[in-house]
């Protein structure tokens, strides 16, 4: 099976295009491909597919398997995957996903890309938590460790809760994000964003991902943290958001309402492996 791999901010992700054949046991596959040690090695596998209501189809598997709705880093790299790939000459994009139809469009030389991601709501889940109601989205506190915390839960196509610290010092981030990813306050799992605001139009974020745990940089995650940062009136509606990986630019339209992410995207590499010595068989 051919295969490249492509990053944005150094969240990386193995690119198979399913146009001809596409790959079957997508979830047990990802597993195996992301594998740092015995596979390629990746956050996630994103599948590259026609679509009957968009130019394409995109599905994203995380590193330890699970179906993600959306992704934003994925999206850049996909923008410029189908453009390197031939399979289209259009700047401007429609992207199928699982949270709905996202527009995306080559920038400058072409190698960053502007990714619309639509109107981000204010809720911690689809699935309402029983005795309580999943649009209770900001300052909610969230005990680990005996210390309680206040997050603003934002979905900009997946579920974020982002975390405003003062410093990161002394702070261990991923292991309160690991708790919190699984927290029963959020019954479809989060992501997860530790938010150091340096000035109203910028910050430095960290990131725990859902399913895939640290990530040098998430997207939608910054998107997600920008929202959070207007709401409770900390960032202006147009910041820089440093990440691990980079930075990423990120603009909440005031005219329509929607979430505008720009950054980079690139290939580092193509490669082909033997799927049937990749797969477990058991
Ligand atoms: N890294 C991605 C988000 C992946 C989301 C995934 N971890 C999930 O929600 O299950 C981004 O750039 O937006």
């Amino acid at each position: 099976m051919k295969f490249s791999k492509w990053h944005g901010l150094g969240n990386d992700f193995i690119f198979v295009n399913g146009f001809e054949k596409a790959p079957i046991n997508l979830q047990q596959l990802a597993e195996t491909l992301c594998d740092r040690h015995f596979g390629i090695g990746a956050d996630g596998l994103v599948l590259v597919l026609p679509s009957t209501q968009a130019d394409f189809r995109m599905q994203i598997f995380n590193s330890d398997g699970s179906e993600a709705q959306m992704c934003g880093n994925a999206t850049r790299c996909f923008s410029r995957y189908v453009h390197t790939n031939g399979l289209t000459k259009k700047n401007e994009l429609t992207i199928e996903t699982l949270a709905g139809i996202i527009h995306a469009r080559l920038v400058g030389d072409g190698s960053e890309v502007k990714v619309n991601l639509g109107e981000p709501k204010l809720k911690r889940s689809e699935i309402p938590v029983s005795g309580d109601s999943a649009s209770t989205a900001i300052n909610v506190p969230i005990t680990i460790n005996d210390i309680t915390y206040n997050a603003t839960c934002v979905s900009t196509g997946v579920p974020h809760c982002v975390i405003f610290v003062d410093s990161f010092q002394g702070l261990d981030w991923q292991n309160i994000g690991k708790k919190i990813e699984i927290h029963p306050l959020f019954p479809e799992k989060t992501n997860v964003e530790f938010i150091q605001v340096i000035n109203r139009s910028e910050m430095i974020m960290k990131v725990w991902e859902r399913g895939a745990g640290v990530t040098l940089a998430c997207g939608t995650g910054a998107s997600a943290s920008l929202v959070a940062g207007v709401l409770t009136n900390k960032t202006d509606r147009k910041a820089v958001v440093h990440l691990e990986g980079g930075d990423l630019q990120i603009e909440w339209e005031e005219a329509t309402g929607h979430v505008l992410m720009t950054g980079p995207a690139v290939e580092s590499f193509v490669g082909d492996i033997s799927i049937e010595n990749s797969v477990a068989t058991d």
